[in-house]
């Protein structure tokens, strides 16, 4: 399988007073067709992972790579345009704009690529938010909005899509609603990196890790 991208002997360390060092030599490839679930406590460094996946943040030491070039070798708008091209974000904050309706958020993060109508009504209605695509932000449910921020993170087909914890605030219902999706992208070339604390969920991937100590342990 083509991979997407690789992490090696990645360091991200945090000064603010005290330093904390959330990753130490962490190396992770992902390849197209990979479902990858991270799980570690609460500090273990998996939002800082997801970021720098991202290309949100950078590491202090250690190199990545996303579609075999180093990332070094980008400046600021050749990330922006990785980010808006290749990668679907999904993280806690869905972020919708507060002024537009739920389907114009989604078609509004996806201005650049014409997407087809029909097919981002389809995913709203597998979604169960078909009836709601003309409801403000302020007027969905906290588990509808993070469906919203799903539907608006794949509906441009990126090639990876990072998850933080996608199902909190969903039932048993909607949460294998959302993890069936994502493993169908996966079957569409696309990768996922989804990190969680929910054990539960490591049965939907294909590889599963533990954030531990800096680095990633096989599960
Ligand atoms: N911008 C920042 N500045 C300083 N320290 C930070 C920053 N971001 C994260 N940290 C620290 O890095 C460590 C890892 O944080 P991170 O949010 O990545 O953990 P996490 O595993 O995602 O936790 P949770 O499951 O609670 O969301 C924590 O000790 C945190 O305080």
């Amino acid at each position: 399988m083509k991979e997407i991208c690789r992490l090696e002997n990645i360091v991200k360390k945090f000064n603010m007073g005290e330093e904390v060092t959330p990753l130490y030599n962490l190396n992770l490839t992902v390849n197209e067709g990979d479902f990858i679930i991270i799980e570690g406590p609460s500090g273990s460094g998996k939002s800082t992972l997801l970021y720098l996946i991202g290309t949100l943040l950078k590491a202090d030491q250690g190199k990545y790579f996303f579609e075999g070039k180093n990332i070094d070798e980008y400046n600021d708008s050749g990330l922006s345009n990785i980010r808006a091209r290749k990668i679907g974000f999904l993280f806690q904050e869905s972020n919708l704009i507060q002024a537009l309706t739920l389907r114009q958020n989604i078609e509004f993060v996806s201005k650049e690529k014409k997407i087809d109508s029909k097919e981002l009504t389809d995913l709203l209605k597998k979604l169960g938010l078909d009836d709601r695509e003309n409801f403000l932000p302020f007027q969905l449910s906290g588990g509808q909005r993070r469906r919203a921020g799903l539907a608006r993170s794949i509906i441009c087909k990126p090639k990876l899509i990072l998850a933080d914890e996608p199902t909190n605030d969903l039932d048993q219902k909607w949460s294998d609603v959302v993890m069936n999706l994502l493993v169908e992208k996966t079957k569409e070339n696309s990768a996922v990196v989804m990190v969680t604390h929910n054990k539960d969920l490591i049965k939907f991937a294909s590889k599963s890790y533990l954030l531990k100590d800096g680095s990633l342990k096989n599960i």
